[in-house]
Formats: C-alpha cells, sequence, structure tokens
C-alpha cells in the first residue's frame, strides 16, 4: 500500500494543528516494547510520527486497506483464523511495536479479508498487568486509526457477575465502568494530540447502538440468541482474580462481567472517533460467596474460548458483514 503522512488521516480533526508539541518519544523501557516500569501514570507515548511510522511499515506489507480491525480475546485468536488471504506480521517484527507475553495470545497481526471485508486482527492483546501502561497497551489501536480503519470489534473473556449469566454466554457490551480511570489510569493521560482526538471525549455513546441492534438481530438469525445477552463490563488491573468482597462490591454498582481489558481500548477508540462494538465472552461464574470453592483460572478461561470457538468465529463473521453495510450506507 502506499503510505499515508499526517493529513492523510480520515477525519476533519485530523486537519486541525496539534495544540502542543508532544514530548519526545518515550518507551517506558529501553528496547521499545514497554517491559520497563511504566505505571500508566505518566504523561510518555510515542508521537503522532512514529505511529505513522508503524503505519506506514504495516501498510507497505499488505495489498488492500482493511476497515474493520478485530481484537482477539483470552483464548479466541482462532477468530483470526477466519481471516481469508491472511497476512501474518508478528509483533516482534514491527518496529516499536509492544510484544504479547500471555498465553492464549499468539503476538500477530492478521490482515486478510472476512466474507470479502477487508480487515486486520490483533491476535493477542496488551494488558496493563503484563507491565505496559495503558497508552501502550492501545497502541494498536492508533495504529489501526492511521491505516483506516473504521470500526472496532474487540473481544474479550470475562467472569460472569450478573447471576444469570452461564459459562459460554456471549454479553455484548453496552457500556463499562472504568475503575482504573476512577484511581486516575486512562489512556488518554497526559498531552493531548488533537490529530487524534479532543480533550474531553464524550463517553455517553461508546458502544455502537446501531451495531449493538444488529447484533442482537443476527444471534437470532444464527439461532444462538439464548446464549446472548446484554450488559456491562468493567476492567480491573489484574493479573489476580478478584476477591468475593471486590465482586460483591462491583456487582452493586450493576456491572455484569469482569475482565481484565478493553475498557482503555475502547476509550482509545472513541478518542479517535472509531465506531465500536465489544463482546465478551463469559468463561467463569464470579466467585461472590465465600461458601463456593471454585476458584478462577486461566486454563478454564482458555478451555471455554476453545468451547465457543466455532459459535463465535460464525457470530463475529457475521457482524462484520453487517456492519460493513451500515458504514457503506451511511
Ligand atoms: O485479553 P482478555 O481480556 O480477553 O483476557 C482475560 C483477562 C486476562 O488477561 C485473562 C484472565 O484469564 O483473560
Ligand atoms: N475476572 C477478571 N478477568 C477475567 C475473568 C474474571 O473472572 N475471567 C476472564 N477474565
Amino acid at each position: 500500500m502506499a503510505p499515508i503522512n499526517a493529513n492523510d488521516i480520515n477525519d476533519a480533526k485530523a486537519f486541525m494543528p496539534a495544540k502542543k508539541v508532544l514530548p519526545e518519544v518515550e518507551t517506558d523501557g529501553a528496547n521499545g516494547n514497554g517491559n520497563g516500569n511504566g505505571n500508566g501514570n505518566s504523561p510518555k507515548g510515542y508521537s503522532y510520527e512514529t505511529l505513522l511510522e508503524i503505519a506506514n511499515f504495516l501498510l507497505s506489507r499488505i495489498s488492500v486497506k482493511p476497515h474493520i480491525g478485530i481484537i482477539c480475546g483470552s483464548g479466541m485468536g482462532s477468530l483470526a483464523e477466519t481471516i481469508q488471504e491472511p497476512v501474518s506480521i508478528l509483533y516482534e517484527d514491527i518496529p516499536n511495536f509492544p510484544v504479547s507475553t500471555v498465553e492464549g495470545h499468539h503476538g500477530q497481526l492478521v490482515f486478510g479479508k472476512i466474507n470479502d471485508i477487508p480487515v486486520m486482527a490483533m491476535q493477542g492483546r496488551f494488558h496493563y498487568y503484563e507491565g505496559y501502561p495503558l497508552w501502550k497497551c492501545c497502541l494498536p489501536v492508533r495504529v489501526m486509526k492511521l491505516i483506516g480503519i473504521k470500526t472496532l470489534i474487540a473481544t474479550n473473556a470475562a467472569g460472569g457477575l450478573n447471576p444469570s449469566y452461564k459459562i459460554g454466554d456471549i454479553m455484548i457490551v453496552k457500556d463499562h465502568i472504568n475503575m482504573m480511570g476512577f484511581a486516575g489510569n486512562n489512556p488518554l493521560h497526559g498531552p493531548n494530540d488533537e490529530r487524534f482526538g479532543p480533550r474531553f471525549p464524550p463517553m455517553s455513546k461508546a458502544y455502537n447502538y446501531e451495531y449493538r441492534k444488529v447484533a442482537r438481530e443476527i444471534a437470532k438469525e444464527l439461532n444462538i440468541d439464548n446464549i446472548v445477552r446484554e450488559g456491562v463490563y468493567t476492567c480491573l488491573g489484574g493479573p489476580n482474580f478478584e476477591t468475593v468482597a471486590e465482586l460483591n462490591m462491583l456487582k452493586m454498582v450493576g456491572v455484569d462481567a469482569v475482565g481484565m481489558s478493553t475498557v482503555h481500548e475502547v476509550i482509545t477508540a472513541r478518542h479517535c472517533d472509531l465506531n465500536v462494538f465489544a463482546l465478551s465472552l463469559i468463561t467463569n461464574e464470579c466467585v461472590t460467596s465465600y461458601d463456593n470453592n471454585d476458584e478462577a483460572n486461566h486454563e478454564e478461561v482458555l478451555d471455554v474460548g476453545r468451547m465457543r470457538q466455532d459459535i463465535l468465529r460464525k457470530f463475529v463473521s457475521k457482524l462484520v458483514e453487517r456492519f460493513a453495510q451500515i458504514e457503506t450506507n451511511h
């Protein structure tokens, strides 16, 4: 693909000059992999130009620009296997890109087509608990924007807190509670670059209403509406699973599913005006009573991902098709 330059970003806001010059590139680590001790509270981040270099590096490797970006959750990497004519690029081969360190996250980008729609998928995401500051966890979302993505589909594995949820249910995320943000840890912390978006982005419509409606329709068409729910997700920092008291508190404030990702990605995506859809695969029931001897564990999370992979692939490939139609009609 032809390289892009700073003026190519497809949003009117992109043409506004940056209000302030960002501090020079800081990596929170010597090698740019972000394995340093960045706590997410420092105003560090790659400059717009560095992100552009990453986007251009990727564009130089592909022949069709993707329209939809997909982030595969833990154990859900097989979603990327539905991509036809795949071109895979390992994270470690991308300059200035972080690397995946968690089991169930392969660590590569896959470009290609789903139902003839050009897409790119992250087979492996970055989590705060891996040692990455939030801005670095979300760096790929900004790269997606620069590449030309219009829509982000974020998937995650989550614990079901809503007592009516069962293991294997798929929750369409209708909203989130940014628990880490309450403590001041936000991917947008630090100087704002208006070429991505405004200083104070609204989040009241973070999860696109039309996409959610279509997703419910698709669930009916695929005859999986009995396992598809809609609810509120929250992200905690991890890596430990939650205590009983923590889960009961989250339940009280209206959380339906608990995880360790997605929220900051969605904030970053909405900041740069991507349309967002997110789903949680309920991989375990949260333990909210001291009488319950169950303990959450990552193996179970991955097993449930495998168990649901066929349904998830069908669901996501329909979502891609219909979201692309919606965008064409707009
Ligand atoms: O990447 P996601 O949010 O799908 O992964 C969840 C949260 C932890 O990384 C892991 C715990 O098993 O699954
Ligand atoms: N808590 C947090 N993250 C998770 C869980 C959970 O119960 N299950 C999968 N990811």
